[in-house]
């Protein structure tokens, strides 16, 4: 088996070869903002534990947030919990866990979009990441991911174990950056941003989704149903984003010189 990341075609893709930049985002216009966590707001790491969030990171969200009246989302694959742990109290419209987990801003509930991940698939996934050189097993609330950044060896054995795992239980699978994740199917990061999309405040504006990974696709699609734009955040990728943004400090400058 080829591990190959992205499900696209190159029909798909906007432009193959280079995309532009975004302009500089203007909060007197319509646009809404979405945006991914790993490698758009903060940089990758060795550990999903190991990510450093710039101090200044939570409050310059925040106030991109109050200038946009709402208007600014974080889409990640990130349990809901795990953000807030990084972010500290932020009032931002969030949704985690690969649209599994879902809360409008200055919310505490959280809305489950998702159904449980059944307790087997957990079990087997935990265990294929123990018995292969103890791989970081990260479980969520909708979904339980097994990083093999640390043995890229064991990629295409993993993907493969996965997607048996998927077959037989009618799951997804998601393959990011050096991880492999299993969800229930139903919900993805397109869903969630279609979702904030038909509510207050961001009802009726333009959106765009700044993410790098390849799950971040579902969300560039969904954007453009709403007149919108994917930003690609990294190096040039077959990709359904317009614009791109070279890396994490690029997008830090794209929103900190918001007019
Ligand atoms: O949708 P995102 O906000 O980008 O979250 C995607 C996954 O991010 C985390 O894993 C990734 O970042 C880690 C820290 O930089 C890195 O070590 C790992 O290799 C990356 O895959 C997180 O742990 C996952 O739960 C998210 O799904």
């Amino acid at each position: 088996m080829t591990i190959a990341s992205p499900t696209l075609s190159p029909a798909d893709a906007a432009n193959p070869s280079a995309l532009p930049a975004p302009s500089p985002l203007k909060t007197a216009s319509e646009l809404s903002v979405f945006l991914d966590f790993d490698g758009t707001l903060v940089e990758i790491a060795e550990h999903p534990q190991g990510i450093v969030v710039p101090p200044h990171l939570p409050q310059v969200l925040t106030d991109l947030s109050h200038r946009l009246e709402g208007r600014l989302a974080v889409v990640s694959g990130r349990s809901l919990a795990m953000l807030d742990a990084f972010l500290g109290p932020v009032p931002l419209a969030m949704a985690g866990s690969h649209g599994g987990e879902f809360r409008p801003a200055g919310a505490t509930e959280v809305e489950a979009l998702a159904e449980p991940l059944p307790e087997a698939v957990r079990t087997a996934l935990a265990s294929f990441a123990k018995g292969h050189g103890d791989l970081v097993f990260e479980a969520k609330p909708f979904s339980a991911a097994v990083h093999y950044r640390d043995r890229p060896q064991v990629a295409e054995q993993l993907l493969e174990f996965a997607t048996d795992l998927a077959t037989e239980h009618a799951l997804k699978v998601k393959h990011g950056k050096m991880v492999v994740e299993l969800a229930m199917p139903g919900s993805d990061k397109g869903s969630a941003v279609t979702r904030f999309m038909s509510m207050s405040p961001f009802k009726g504006s333009r959106p765009l989704f700044l993410g790098d990974d390849v799950t971040d696709e579902d969300a560039f699609a969904a954007v453009r149903v709403f007149d919108g734009s994917g930003v690609l955040v990294g190096p040039m990728r077959l990709t359904r984003a317009l614009y791109r943004l070279e890396d994490v400090a690029a997008v830090h400058r794209w929103l900190e010189n918001a007019v």
